[in-house]
């Protein structure tokens, strides 16, 4: 399968966008555009706008002001949504359809659609092609909407959390057939809360936060440019003890019991400590992972007090 996208060619774009439900404003002025061949994981906390502004660049919703753009058309122009594929995250499957069928009616509304033994066989629903949708499993449901997103061979597929509720092998999977949409020469727009899906997947990330991007670029430029490390050591202090320290951005128990701790300056977190005397044993310091960057960009500081030293008495 070969999708022609030239590169550079804008697809969708969303230019000095608001967007208010009632009194609460969804997205304030956001300018965001998708061009062809780009992998784009969208990123920001619950509550951040991301489905809005994936509901506006799809045609589903229209913004109060700006402008919005799918193929250089309005997206609510049946036109322009032909090449577009997309799963909105609050959608489901037709109950009595089989899943054959589903993917037979969805595919004849395009010129060339992915042959449904092979769409299916892909997503791992071939033993469910004459299951009535209704009976398959919410994983499966969830397979079978990205599978329908990607049977028309759109030029654009945009995802809402497409494997919120798949278990791992169901996500590696779909994330199988993401890379060989991509490797066709698709472009795809991805929402998504695991962050290592976005790491494998994405080549571009915007982080939008309150209704605006607070982030634009490659996976590592946006970990670079946070410029966040991880100080992580074993202690008897609790991790709320660390949120005062100079340039803390967060201060978490992790899994293997270490207290981590985001620093915006490593050095002077570890000065801190020594001078201190604070209690540890097992420090290491790493370079953030993009959750680690992501949460720098989204949170205030948890440590108001900059430049204040810890308690020498609860450290003792
Ligand atoms: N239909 C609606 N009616 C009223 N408020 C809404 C509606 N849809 C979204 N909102 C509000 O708009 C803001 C942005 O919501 P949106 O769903 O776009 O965020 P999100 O980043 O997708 O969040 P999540 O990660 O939780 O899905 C939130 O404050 C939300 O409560």
């Amino acid at each position: 399968m070969t999708i022609p996208s030239p590169r550079g060619e804008v697809l969708s774009g969303a230019y000095g966008v608001r967007k208010s439900y009632g009194p609460v404003s969804a997205l304030d002025g956001i300018d965001f555009t998708v061009t062809a061949g780009e992998t784009v994981g969208l990123l920001g906390p619950n509550g951040a706008g991301k489905s809005t502004l994936l509901n506006l660049l799809s045609g589903l919703r229209q913004p109060d002001s700006g402008r919005v753009e799918l193929f250089g058309r309005d997206p609510r122009n049946p036109q322009a949504r032909q090449q577009l594929g997309t799963t909105p995250q609050a959608t489901s499957v037709p109950a009595t359809l089989r899943v054959r069928e589903t993917v037979d009616f969805v595919g004849s509304h395009y010129a060339n659609p992915i042959p449904t033994a092979e769409l299916l066989d892909g997503f791992g629903l071939g033993p469910a092609a004459g299951k009535q949708c209704g009976g398959l499993s919410g994983g499966q449901q969830r397979r079978l909407l990205v599978a329908l997103a990607l049977v028309g061979r759109p030029r654009l597929v945009i995802l809402d959390e497409p494997t919120t509720g798949l278990d791992v092998e169901a996500r590696e999977n779909l994330w199988e057939r993401l890379a060989d949409y991509r490797a066709a020469g698709g472009t795809l727009l991805i929402t998504s809360h695991y962050l290592d899906e976005i790491q494998t997947l994405a080549s571009r990330v915007v982080v939008i936060n309150s209704g605006t991007v607070v982030a634009d670029g490659q996976v590592d430029e946006i970990r670079s440019r946070v410029s966040v490390s991880r100080v992580s050591f074993h202690t008897s202090l609790p991790p709320s003890f660390f949120d005062s320290l100079p340039d803390t951005v967060s201060a978490s128990l992790a899994p293997s019991g270490a207290t981590t701790i985001l620093t915006h300056d490593a050095d002077a977190t570890v000065r801190t400590l020594v001078r201190d005397e604070v209690d540890f044993r097992g420090l290491e310091v790493h370079a953030a992972s993009l959750e680690e960057a992501f949460i720098s960009l989204t949170h205030s500081p948890a440590g108001a007090g900059q430049g204040r030293t810890m308690d020498r008495k609860a450290a003792g």
